[in-house]
């Protein structure tokens, strides 16, 4: 079975509207978003997120919707499609497997309600996929947090679904066990190409999956493009957060075994970073936090600091009394800086500004 019968077209386009309302709150979103890739959906709680899914997955049926996923109308005016005919894997925040199947027989579930020529992924291909081959007799009961999780994506994978909606999958899960489970749908980002709406709190896991962004905010879309842009927006709360960050997509160029450290090419420049070896050509993202980004005028060679890029401000926004939020690019890659009024002011910093971003700290995501 090949997987690339999955791939949407070039001109894919997941494309929704809805509008309507609860006793004290109204959803009311317009989407276009690229039918590829993984779009992460932000928003504080009580925003629309699950709504949302909700009202895409056809579980909740509204007049007023518009539905249309790379080509297949789901809903109109006219027209209903009920869920179980949407091909949509639904991965919830808590796995709800059955208790009395094992992980084979929950699998099995997903895939048995398939007639077998819609079926586009092996069972196979989503166990390797997921790492369960080990698990495959064991109960729901026996799994980790961690493990009923990637069960519950194969699971959602093996319907060979058109769109999957993921509503804070690692949610319930601690630090160590959200870390295990990015590779996985990082790995089936990689190789099923499989759109995703993915609802999620976590900067660290829309900065690894993420290629779109969507804000919402009562019930409206606030903002909605590609991640990188919409991250660094100066009017959207996201670059206003003590977190606050960018991401950069680099490809690896070469590996200093001396210091540990590769170097990392963008559009723009290059940075170090300090991680294994990775072999030339790897496509990897980095995230750099606003906090751990400095200024200067002139470049500080005997700075022990290893990253130091040409920039040119953009924008500068008071964030308080006491920070400023700076707006660089570097070459056409956009950076952040969260830095005091007052050196704001020292350095005379405002739009068409050239100088040069010292960066403390690079994390890479993947
Ligand atoms: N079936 C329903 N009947 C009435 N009100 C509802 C229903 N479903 C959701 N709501 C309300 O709609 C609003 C949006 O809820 P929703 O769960 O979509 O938000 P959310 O952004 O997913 O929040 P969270 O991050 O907390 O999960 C809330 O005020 C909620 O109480």
């Amino acid at each position: 079975m090949d997987a690339a019968h999955l791939r949407p077209g070039a001109d894919a386009r997941i494309e929704a509207c809805f509008r309507f309302a609860y006793p004290g709150f109204t959803l009311e979103v317009e989407l276009d978003l690229p039918g590829r890739g993984v779009t992460a959906l932000f928003g504080p709680s009580g925003s629309g997120k699950t709504s949302l899914l909700r009202a895409l997955a056809g579980l909740d049926r509204h007049r007023e919707g518009y539905v249309r996923v790379n080509g297949a109308l789901w809903q109109d005016d006219v027209r209903f499609v009920p869920p179980h005919r949407r091909a949509i894997g639904y991965v919830f925040q808590e796995s709800n497997l059955f208790a009395h199947l094992d992980v084979a027989g929950n699998l099995r579930f997903g895939w048995r309600r398939i007639p077998p020529s819609e079926r586009r992924i092996a069972f196979e291909e989503a166990v390797e996929l997921l790492g369960l081959a080990p698990l495959l007799t064991r109960l729901p009961a026996r799994l980790s947090g961690g493990e009923r999780q990637r069960v519950a994506i194969a699971r959602a994978l093996l319907t060979s679904p058109r769109l999957l909606l993921l509503d804070e999958p690692l949610a319930s899960l601690d630090r160590e066990r959200k870390a295990e489970i990015l590779p996985y749908l990082a790995q089936v980002k990689r190789t099923l190409d499989i759109p995703m709406l993915y609802v999620s709190h976590a900067p660290e896991e829309v900065g690894r999956l993420a290629d779109h962004l969507v804000l919402l905010e009562g019930g409206r879309v606030r903002a909605s493009g590609p991640l990188q842009e919409t991250l660094a927006r100066l009017d959207l709360p996201l670059a206003c957060d003590e977190d606050a960050a960018v991401v950069i997509e680099g490809a690896v160029v070469d590996h200093d075994a001396t210091y540990a450290l590769l170097t990392v090419e963008f559009e723009g420049g290059t940075l170090l970073v300090p991680h294994r070896q990775e072999p030339p050509g790897t496509k990897i993202r980095l995230q750099v936090r606003a906090r751990d980004v400095s200024l200067a005028l002139t470049e500080h060679a005997d700075s022990s600091l290893l990253n130091r890029l040409p920039a040119v401000v953009q924008e500068v926004r008071a964030l308080d009394a006491a920070h400023a939020l700076v707006r660089l690019q570097v070459g056409p890659t956009p950076l952040l800086a969260r830095i005091t009024r007052r050196s704001a002011e020292a350095l005379g910093v405002r739009p068409g500004t050239r100088l040069w971003a010292q960066i403390k700290a690079v994390a890479v995501l993947s």
